[in-house]
């Protein structure tokens, strides 16, 4: 911590490093197109690192990760927070254990949750993959993530994802024609929770192309 900013600023660079190189990664599997997606990482008790809005996933520098506060305001900079920081903050203001959320627009994850939308869930039951979950220890668990309506409007957003917070044992949701959410208690286990969600999402569609 220094005498001006209210957080430690060589943690704020260590978790940027942890950011655009996992960020990177993603953006080149495809599940980042045309600037789309934000991630971020708890800072401390009161603040998060999380993604400049509207930058090139697979080319940020330090400079595209800022610091804001749990209300999603910036802190010690004069940057635009991602449009969705919302969604990230409600996160670590609610589950302390929470260490990292993970926002991407895949293909699978963005036609899933149009298929879905209309269920208002995507149900796996079924999958030894589920087993990657922190808290599941069998395919038998029955897991259902939340399909919300899309909307520009994050507070309203933010308060339909609140109601299904009480669940235990829920690692993310998905957007209707948007993409999903997924998070963990740090980075490894984030995109363990993220890459899991995206190959079930991958069954279930193509379960459903050769049931037809
Ligand atoms: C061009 S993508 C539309 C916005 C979006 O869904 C997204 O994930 C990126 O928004 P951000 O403000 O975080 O860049
Ligand atoms: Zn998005």
């Amino acid at each position: 911590m220094n005498d001006t900013l209210p957080y430690d600023s060589q943690q704020l660079r260590h978790l940027a490093g942890e950011l655009i190189t996992n960020i990177r990664e993603l953006g080149h599997a495809g599940w980042t197109p045309a600037t789309s997606s934000n991630f971020s990482m708890r800072l401390d008790d009161k603040h998060a690192a999380i993604t400049v809005s509207g930058r090139n996933k697979t080319k940020l520098t330090e400079a595209d990760i800022m610091a804001v506060d749990f209300n999603g305001v910036p802190v010690g900079n004069d940057l635009r927070p991602s449009a969705e920081t919302l969604l990230h903050t409600q996160l670590y203001k609610r589950f302390p254990e929470i260490g990292c959320v993970l926002h991407t627009h895949s293909i699978n994850q963005t036609v899933a949750s149009r298929l879905f939308a209309a269920d208002g869930k995507v149900r796996f039951e079924g999958y030894e993959l589920q087993k990657a979950f922190h808290g599941n220890t069998t395919h038998d668990d029955v897991m259902e993530v939340p399909v919300y309506p899309n909307t520009q409007d994050m507070t309203e957003l933010a308060a339909q994802v609140e109601s299904s917070l009480d669940k235990q044992s829920l690692w993310g949701y998905l957007i209707d024609g948007h993409g999903l959410y997924a998070w963990g208690r740090d980075m490894a286990e984030a995109r363990r929770h993220l890459e899991a969600f995206e190959f079930l999402l991958a069954c279930e569609l193509k379960m459903r192309e050769v049931r037809r």
